[in-house]
């Protein structure tokens, strides 16, 4: 009767060998703050089937702790002494994450990190576009502002460049905006968040909350609490670095995001990603509502007619901000 039981259970628990496709998702940083986590979160997804964890040392630690998981994907691991350690990584690759770089410490903004992380996310994107140019790309690396025009850069340099397919991680943001109305709410609900990825540039759209209330005062608080939620993890950890749980948990939501918009589903989500809807003001980049399927991003929404004059002002505000990171992000590469 218990080992009935017992079989039972386990055979709940496997996976299932009838699962569709083949998704390889590789992780470049793997064995950092951040990627550990999202590892182990991806390895918990029964979409993808082969993990491939890449970071400059202690990958194969990892990967052997990670693979041993019972889901339904494979695990390797290779650091960049192992030959062709990147270029294994990225073969087949569907989706590569890329959380490579260093974090902040307290007193330091998100642009104080583009001297060490420019060089880091341009030789990795030159990886990318030379063994898996068709793979989707999610930069979670900051500055986000600049690290996806550089992205951008290289591709088109490589003459491998699609929009649909380069994204600015921006998901931890939405992902705090959405915890820090739920007691107030009483649910849980998406927030959309626009804009950037860095202080003000970071909008959430709390006017597009059905049945949430806030005072003047509440709103410009919780606005700031979301433009400032970073700096809040940076000062809890005292000089530890920055959210890694916390973006481990959105980086692999928008990871799903994308494998689920690959297995036919219409999904709609919030990214950085190269737009038209500020040409008019020189601006390429933001981040906004995009329709996803199989081959990325299929749709760009313009922003909600709806939403706050408050809101419109901020965005007003993030534009010369976003620019200014953009160019900087395009310069490097030009210059290098
Ligand atoms: N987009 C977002 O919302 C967020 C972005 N971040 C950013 O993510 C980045 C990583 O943060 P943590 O994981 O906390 O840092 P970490 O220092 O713990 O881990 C970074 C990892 O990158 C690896 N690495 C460095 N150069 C590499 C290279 N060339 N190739 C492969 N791996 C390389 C390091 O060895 C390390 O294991 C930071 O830039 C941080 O600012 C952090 C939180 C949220
Ligand atoms: O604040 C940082 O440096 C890390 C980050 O991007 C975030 O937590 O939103």
């Amino acid at each position: 009767m218990f080992a009935t039981r017992c079989a039972a259970k386990i055979a709940a628990r496997s996976f299932s060998t009838a699962a569709p496709l083949q998704s390889k998702v590789a992780v470049l940083g793997a064995a950092g703050g951040i990627g550990q986590p999202l590892s182990l979160l991806l390895k918990a997804n029964p979409r993808v089937t082969d993990l491939g964890l890449y970071d400059i040392h202690n990958t194969p630690g990892v990967a052997a702790d990670v693979g041993h998981i019972n889901t339904r994907s494979i695990v390797t691991g290779y650091t960049a002494k192992d030959a062709d350690g990147l270029k294994r990584t990225l073969q087949g690759a569907e989706l590569v994450v890329i959380p490579a770089g260093v974090p902040r410490k307290p007193g330091m903004t998100r642009d104080d990190l583009f001297n060490t992380n420019a060089s880091i996310v341009r030789d990795l994107a030159q990886a990318c576009a030379e063994t898996c140019p068709e793979a989707k790309l999610l930069i979670i690396s900051n500055p986000v502002n600049s690290t996806v025009p550089i992205a951008t850069e290289v591709f088109k340099k490589a003459g491998v460049y699609d929009p649909k397919r380069i994204f600015g991680v921006t998901s931890l943001d939405l992902v705090r905006a959405s915890r820090f109305i739920a007691d107030k709410l009483g649910r849980v609900v998406d927030v959309p968040v626009v804009g950037g990825h860095a202080g003000i540039t970071i909008i959430p759209l709390f006017s597009q909350v059905e049945g949430l209330a806030l005072t003047n005062d509440e709103r410009a608080a919780l606005t700031h609490r979301v433009q400032f939620g970073g700096d809040e993890v940076v000062k809890a950890k005292d000089g530890a670095g920055s959210a890694t749980l916390s973006m481990a948990f959105a980086g692999a939501r928008f990871a799903d995001s994308l494998l689920r918009a690959s297995a036919g589903e219409d999904v709609l989500e919030w990214a950085f990603v190269r737009t038209d809807l500020f040409k008019n003001e020189g601006l390429e980049f933001f981040s906004t509502y995009i329709k996803i399927d199989k081959n990325g991003v299929k749709e760009i929404l313009p922003l909600p007619a709806s939403i706050s004059e408050y809101e419109k002002e901020l965005v007003k505000n993030a534009i010369p901000e976003l620019k200014k990171s953009e160019a900087k992000g395009t310069a490097f590469v030009a210059g290098n």
